[in-house]
């Protein structure tokens, strides 16, 4: 019987709300571990990274990428004839990426583990329940929570009542506009705005605070800066925006200036889908913006929460390591609990922003013994030989006290990848005097990184 009248009450082991990639792969492992599983969606089985974020947009910047490198073999190589079209573009996304914005694929892979997939809302009601509709689930380990975010909105007079664009419907599109404002100077805003302007849409880029990629490096943020202007972009920083209207033309009142454009793109920030979880039924601050975890990502009685809801790195890779974590407590599994010191990101601009653990300022707020090593990405031997495209840094941020690396990030082709060996150094905390002594192959990208440990005065 349930507490609720006549609604139905099932008996299950976990249940998991929201299946994005964290609940995802807590559902899948709990399941595969002969766990009875439920997993709850409301909307697409594998949330957004596979049908609005990380995959789509990593297609879209993988067909720039192959124009600015055609662009580049001009100079290289010989002439080339460039016609873009995005058409290839949007049939991929739409085929290979998304399946038409089908998820069958992901949900069959959660129910041939052996998840049960409800579909619908799910919300928390008390420890251990979770009611979709007029069914409570009562999950004797526990509920896994992964309910991700969505664009958030944003105050500016006017803007809600036009048609603008967010990533969600941005993946979508069959064609592109002539011109695009883009609000928001994050790694989205930063990614797609160079994307579009590599396919020539004539693209402004506005962001509120003094420099787009506002989490990074300084120096990272002023290479994107310079590059995407090169890229024909009008990058503002700094702006306020007071009035945004559509008469079939977006006219987006910037700094007492008006900036017209056939279509407007908000790219600022997401908002977490905590508003009607039922929250307050397990003792938790209904209005909160984040969920607080442990280091074995428990929330509260029988509560687990993993992914961008818990404000520890809005990534992919980030939800999929904290669900791991969960899944070995609710298996009563031995293994490294979440640990954050060492979290890696790439903003997947070209050329790429790899950072890892903490920067330099943050270093220093921690009360960290700060020196810092630069290498220029373009005065490496492989930057000089890779030419047009060779822009980026690395910068390394050292524990002087303690003679290990505490962060770093590196700039340039393949900086995302170049990241690896500093991630590594970070997290299992390499005495820098071993990295200096190990072998650069060359003439690699990553041995700038050998030029930077050179320069940390240590
Ligand atoms: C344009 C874009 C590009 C990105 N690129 C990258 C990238 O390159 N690399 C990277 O690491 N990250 C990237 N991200 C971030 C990445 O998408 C997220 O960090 C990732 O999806 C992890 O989110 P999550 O696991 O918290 O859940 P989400 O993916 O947000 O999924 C949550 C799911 O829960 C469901 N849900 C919510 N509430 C309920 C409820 N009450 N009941 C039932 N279901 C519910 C939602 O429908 C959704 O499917 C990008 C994001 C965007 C928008
Ligand atoms: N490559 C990746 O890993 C990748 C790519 C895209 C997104 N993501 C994840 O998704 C998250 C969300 O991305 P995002 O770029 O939307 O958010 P964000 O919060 O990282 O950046 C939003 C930007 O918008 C600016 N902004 C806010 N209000 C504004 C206003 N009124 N006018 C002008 N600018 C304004 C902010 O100052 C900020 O620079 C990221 O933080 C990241 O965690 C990751």
């Amino acid at each position: 019987m349930s507490d609720h009248g006549t609604d139905q009450t099932e008996h299950v082991d976990v249940v998991v709300v929201g299946l994005g990639p964290g609940g995802e792969h807590a559902a899948q492992k709990l399941a595969e571990a002969g766990l009875s599983v439920v997993g709850v969606e409301r909307g697409l089985v594998g949330g957004e990274c596979p049908f609005y974020g990380c995959i789509p947009s990593k297609m879209m910047i993988r067909a720039a990428d192959a124009l600015a490198e055609a662009r580049r073999a001009q100079h290289l190589a010989g002439d080339v004839e460039i016609r873009p079209d995005w058409g290839r573009v949007a049939t991929r996304i739409d085929k290979q990426a998304t399946n038409h914005w089908d998820d069958e694929s992901h949900a069959t892979r959660l129910t041939e583990a052996g998840v049960r997939i409800v579909r619908g809302h799910g919300r928390l009601d008390g420890p251990g329940r979770v009611r979709v509709d007029g069914t409570t689930y009562v999950a004797a380990r526990g509920v896994v929570l992964n309910a991700g975010t969505e664009p958030a909105t944003l105050p500016i007079d006017g803007l809600a009542a036009t048609p603008h664009w967010t990533n969600r419907e941005v993946v979508r599109l069959a064609e592109l506009p002539a011109s695009l404002v883009v609000i928001g100077g994050g790694p989205i805003g930063a990614e797609l705005t160079q994307v579009f302007a590599r396919f020539g849409v004539r693209v402004s880029l506005l962001e509120v605070a003094e420099r787009i990629l506002g989490p990074e490096e300084p120096e990272a943020s002023a290479v994107i800066h310079r590059v995407l202007a090169e890229d024909g972009v009008d990058v503002r920083t700094g702006v306020t925006i007071d009035r945004v209207d559509h008469d079939g033309t977006f006219r987006v009142l910037v700094d007492g200036e008006t900036l017209e454009s056939e279509q407007l793109l908000v790219a600022a920030g997401r908002r977490t889908n905590l508003a009607d979880v039922g929250l307050e039924t397990v003792g938790l601050d209904p209005a909160a913006r984040v969920v607080d975890t442990d280091e074995r990502m428990r929330a509260g009685e029988r509560l687990w929460a993993v992914g961008d809801i818990t404000g520890k790195g809005a990534f992919t890779h980030v939800s999929m390591y904290q669900a791991a974590v969960a899944v070995r407590d609710l298996l009563d599994q031995d293994g490294p609990l979440a640990d954050y010191r060492a979290v890696s990101r790439v903003t997947f601009t070209d050329p790429e922003v790899g950072s890892v653990g903490l920067t330099e300022r943050q270093a220093r707020d921690a009360g960290i013994a700060v020196v810092t090593g630069h290498a220029e990405m373009p005065e490496s031997s492989r930057g000089w030989i890779h030419q047009a495209g060779n822009e980026g840094i690395v910068k390394l941020v050292a524990d002087s006290d303690r003679g290990i690396l505490v962060g770093g990030t590196t700039v340039g082709p393949f900086g995302g990848e170049v990241l690896g060996l500093v991630a590594a150094a970070v997290h299992a905390e390499i005495p820098v005097a071993t990295l200096r002594g190990m072998h650069f192959a060359y003439p690699t990208f990553h041995r700038a990184i050998e030029a930077a440990l050179a320069d940390l005065d240590l």
